[in-house]
């Protein structure tokens, strides 16, 4: 070692350093590893060993960091293997392929190779056995047990079922037979709290995990989670079967997910249940952000199935979820392949539904007292709900109801405003009966899991006809007999109108409603169907039944067994022209009119004078309307005729709608329409002699020999179906599900003149013909008051509807978008438009 150096580069520095050397030479000490070994060996010496040791460090820290990702490879490449195997096994245990089960008589292949689900499997008997002793329920509906055996057998799932239908049983019946623990995403945390408390009653081990969750338990769930993952074998005693999650927990919790991989990793995940799928897409309405990070779950577990679920997917919603998801093309579930997403869908058309649209009065307790009647008379012993508008309705009518009844009809109130506790309460008492009408906003519902609720009526109708389907649809969740009652008035239009004006397609959803709402002649199921499909593009099949064709009419609905006499339908050419004329007239005055103000001016009240203010007044200023010379004399049409004519032009943009906006309130004006002066512009020798296009308009009427009673209109239209017969005026009835005989109920139509000739020979003399009339004015103008009022109250109300009737705010919940662009759906409509003579 010495003599490798060259002497001729010896330095003083090097020899003071060889001198050193031999120093510790003769000490003996050379090559003793330890501490003195660092100020013993020559820097030089030291400098050159270290940085030979810290290549070789790095070198092997290289090989053990090539090693590990070739083990983490490995290690993946085996929990996918593993992940397989755990699926085959399953599959192997469970489904019965197609030519074993046709010899078995089960699950028949339809064509070779494929399977369908929707027959009887190996396990029939467990799932049959749990569906009895956990929920209590006999027997499979709409797709149900194809939903089921798809998911038994590992499968990925689409399964689009109408609101009610069940859906929650196609992954809660096999989370329970197949081992391991299914998620379930859900949007709501009032859904998942009520399926919890669903499944608590039934004995099923469920947890849910959530933003509200305490720390200590989510700890605890998560233990147990986490313990499930590493405990060999199959299922343990009090293994969580279900565990719920909003869908941020997956976007935003890093902790939830690695538990999710260890479930995965331990073979206990059975499978991913998406609830509402339809949120995931942009092109469905309910797009939720948080939904569409949903997409990293196939790419995280590749290998667990995936259950979709939605009431309402129309295809190219459906095509969205399949991509972001990452889930295969579907394939019919009656007829698949081993490979594909195994689809399922049910008709949206629920027969046991009773649809009746009924005359609203006008004078807020009439209202109530009217639905006391209804209630006491069909629905004695039976839950229901009575959807309101807003927070300060719910609550009026609620306590009006139990007032009005003496205390027979015991109400509840739920809306957004309601202190949880209050609001668990009220879900409690609702399900034992203790209170047996909950009088809500559109908080209440989603979610809302009352299988036995016999009616739902709406106190002002919904905003949207999907609304509508959605919040009426909560109704006879059980398959019994339900009655849907919608309180209509033309005036509720404008109390809409001015919560949904800032938004076009809002509007365009109001007036799909109002359509709804006023049509007098078209099946309520065809008039859903149609709309669904233009709104959606939503084949007209989903409303195809075993029995019946989309385009087959219910037979039970109000306008089906309707008595022909209860109803007119007529040209209102003339009578359309002059509130056209009368209102053009306003409008060129600076004057602005609301329907009721507009009816009310049409028919002469108030002295036939309106207000003209405005731009083009200074001040308001009393004008004095010629009625002769604008519209050929007053309109000879009854308050309520003109204001269901005047929605009725609204709907077919024959008018508009103007508002004005103050800091509390919204007035909403009706004003001429961009349809107007295809007749406006006819003198009325024109239209009488039948030039431009023509308008009829169906009208609620009375009969002398009865009355058309919105307290029995479910009643008689169940008794119509059954007997077959044309719906007509009974006076004995039965019971909705029961056959019960029943008394025929009183009516609470208001009495309509229907014109002022008519009135006047109702009211003989002119003097107390004014009189009357100069109170009922002054009676309207008090109701004017009220509701501008109850619009204020609205605009108060509503934005704190909006946001806290759902959690997360700014999320509504509904069925599906409607296009605005589309024209109206109805082409049978109450109205009729022809431009033949035009
Ligand atoms: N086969 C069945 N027979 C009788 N009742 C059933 C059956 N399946 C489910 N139900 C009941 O129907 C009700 C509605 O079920 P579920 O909540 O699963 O509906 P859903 O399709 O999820 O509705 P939504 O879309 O409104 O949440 C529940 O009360 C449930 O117990």
């Amino acid at each position: 070692m010495f003599g490798s150096y060259d002497s001729d580069h010896v330095g003083s520095d090097d020899m003071e350093a060889i001198l050193e050397f031999s120093r510790v030479q003769n000490r003996g000490e050379v090559g003793v590893a330890g501490p003195s070994k660092e100020t013993a060996q020559p820097s030089y010496l030291r400098k050159h060993e270290l940085s030979a040791r810290l290549s070789a460090l790095e070198s092997e820290i290289q090989g053990v960091d090539e090693q590990v990702q070739k083990l983490k490879a490995l290690r993946q490449s085996l929990l996918a293997e593993k992940q397989e195997v755990l699926r085959q096994t399953q599959a192997i245990s469970h489904a019965q392929p197609a030519t074993t089960a046709a010899i078995n008589g089960k699950g028949k292949a339809k064509t070779s190779g494929t399977i369908d689900y929707a027959m009887e499997f190996d396990w029939a008997p467990q799932l049959k056995g749990t569906m009895k002793k956990v929920f209590g329920i006999s027997s499979f509906r709409l797709c149900q047990q194809g939903g089921c055996n798809a998911n038994m057998d590992g499968r990925d799932v689409v399964c689009v079922m109408p609101t009610g239908g069940g859906k929650s049983l196609t992954y809660q019946l096999p989370a329970l037979l197949t081992p391991g623990c299914t998620l379930v995403i859900s949007p709501l945390i009032s859904l998942i709290t009520d399926q919890i408390l669903h499944l608590r009653e039934a004995g099923v081990e469920a947890a849910m995990l959530t933003g509200g969750t305490s720390k200590a338990l989510a700890n605890e769930i998560q233990q147990r989670l986490t313990a499930m993952a590493s405990a060999r074998g199959g299922g343990q005693q009090g293994d969580i079967k279900l565990c719920y999650v909003t869908p941020e927990k997956i976007a935003k919790s890093k902790g939830f997910m690695s538990l999710l991989r260890k479930l995965v990793e331990g073979g206990k995940l059975a499978r991913i249940v998406i609830d509402e799928a339809h949120c995931v897409s942009q092109l469905g309405h309910d797009f939720r952000p948080d939904y569409k990070k949903l997409s990293a779950l196939r790419q995280f577990f590749p290998h667990v199935p995936i259950l979709a679920l939605s009431a309402t997917c129309p295809p190219r919603v459906l095509q969205d979820i399949l991509k972001i998801l990452h889930m295969k093309p579907v394939v019919d579930g009656k007829a698949a392949p081993r490979e594909g997403t195994v689809y399922f869908s049910a008709p949206l058309y629920r027969k046991n539904l009773h649809y009746s649209v009924v005359p609203k009065p006008s004078s807020a307790k009439e209202v109530v007292s009217a639905m006391s009647q209804y209630i006491l008379q069909n629905h004695e012993h039976d839950s229901g709900i009575v959807y309101c508008l807003t927070k300060k309705d719910a609550e009026t009518v609620a306590t009006s109801l139990q007032d009005v009844s003496n205390g027979r009809i015991r109400t509840g109130v739920y809306h957004a405003d309601v202190a949880d506790g209050q609001k668990e309460g009220l879900h409690r008492q609702w399900r034992d009966g203790s209170i047996q009408v909950v009088c809500a906003t559109i908080a209440f519902g989603l979610g809302i899991d009352k299988g036995n609720v016999r009616f739902v009526l709406h106190h002002t109708m919904s905003k949207s006809l999907d609304g509508y389907y959605q919040e009426s649809g909560r109704a006879g969740r059980d398959g019994q007999d339900a009655d849907c009652l919608l309180y209509y008035r033309p005036q509720d239009a404008t109390r809409q109108s001015s919560i949904t004006c800032t938004d076009t397609d809002g509007t365009a959803k109001l007036h799909d409603m109002l359509r709804f709402a006023q049509d007098m002649q078209e099946c309520r199921k065809i008039l859903f169907a149609k709309y669904f499909s233009a709104s959606s593009d939503l084949s007209m099949t989903s409303w195809t039944t075993e029995e019946s064709s989309a385009m087959d009419k219910c037979g039970h609905c109000d306008n089906c067994t309707r008595a022909p006499e209860t109803i007119e339908h007529k040209d209102v050419t003339i009578e359309a022209w002059q509130i056209l004329k009368i209102l053009e007239a306003v409008d060129a005055q600076g004057g602005r009119q609301t329907i009721a103000g507009l009816s009310d001016l049409a028919r002469g009240l108030g002295g036939g004078s309106f207000e003209a203010s405005g731009k083009r007044k200074k001040s308001k200023e009393k004008v004095q309307l010629d009625y002769d010379a604008v519209a050929g004399g007053k309109v000879g049409l009854s308050k309520d005729d003109i204001e269901t004519l005047t929605v009725q032009l609204l709907v077919s943009r024959y008018l508009g709608e103007a508002f004005s906006s103050t800091a509390y309130t919204v007035n909403v004006y009706v004003i001429p329409g961009e349809l107007a002066l295809r007749l406006t512009r006819l003198t009325r020798a024109e239209v009488v002699h039948g030039n431009g296009p023509r308008i009829h308009c169906s009208f609620k009427r009375q009969t002398r020999k009865g009355k058309a009673s919105a307290a029995g209109a479910g009643t008689k239209r169940k008794t119509a179906a059954r007997d077959g017969g044309d719906g007509g005026d009974v006076s004995v009835a039965t019971v909705a599900g029961s056959s019960r005989p029943r008394k025929r109920l009183s009516l609470h139509d208001p009495v309509h003149p229907e014109s002022e000739e008519e009135e006047d020979r109702h009211v003989p003399g002119l003097a107390k013909k004014k009189k009357r009339l100069h109170a009922e004015a002054g009676k309207e103008d008090e109701e004017d008051e009220d509701f501008t009022n109850a619009i204020r109250m609205v605009n108060e109300a509503e934005p704190s509807d909006a946001e806290s009737d759902v959690e997360d705010g700014g999320w509504e919940y509904s069925l599906r978008p409607s296009k605005v662009d589309k024209q109206p759906y109805i082409d049978s409509g109450v109205i009729s438009l022809s431009s033949d003579s035009d």
